[in-house]
């Protein structure tokens, strides 16, 4: 059980840590709290809800796993290596695409109700 509250500790402080210097993590983390307050403003029914605000985990969670990996290569190697840009980029990638669909299905969700 106490490794259990150890670990837990930890990936709480990677949190902080992220939420301290990572400037993307900070800035989805406001734009997350922007999606919630329009949120209450709009009055989401509990399955909009429930899309809101897995989009919103999932693109912190993503944005902490590419600060990570960009972490581990710098780690690996300070020099130039067309390995190491491929992994940052293909993270990039991953948290494009997401923010990108994000954006897009939040849009969706939140002009339906709006215009309707
Ligand atoms: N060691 C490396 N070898 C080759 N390309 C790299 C390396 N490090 C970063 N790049 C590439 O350089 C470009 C600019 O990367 P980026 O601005 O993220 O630089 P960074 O300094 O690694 O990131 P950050 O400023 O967030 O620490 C990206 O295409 C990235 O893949």
């Amino acid at each position: 059980m106490r490794t259990f509250f150890k670990a837990f500790k930890y990936a709480w402080d990677g949190v902080l840590f992220g939420a301290r210097v990572e400037r993307n993590f900070k800035f989805h983390l406001l734009a997350g709290l922007l999606v919630v307050i329009a949120g209450f403003l709009t009055g989401l029914s509990l399955l909009e809800w429930f899309v809101v605000l897995i989009l919103i985990a999932g693109m912190l969670s993503l944005e902490l796993m590419n600060s990570a990996i960009e972490r581990v290569v710098n780690l690996v190697t300070t020099e130039i290596h067309p390995l190491a840009k491929q992994a940052k980029d293909l993270a990039a990638g991953a948290v494009l695409i997401y923010a990108v669909m994000s954006g897009v299905v939040g849009l969706l969700l939140f002009a339906s109700k709006w215009f309707n």
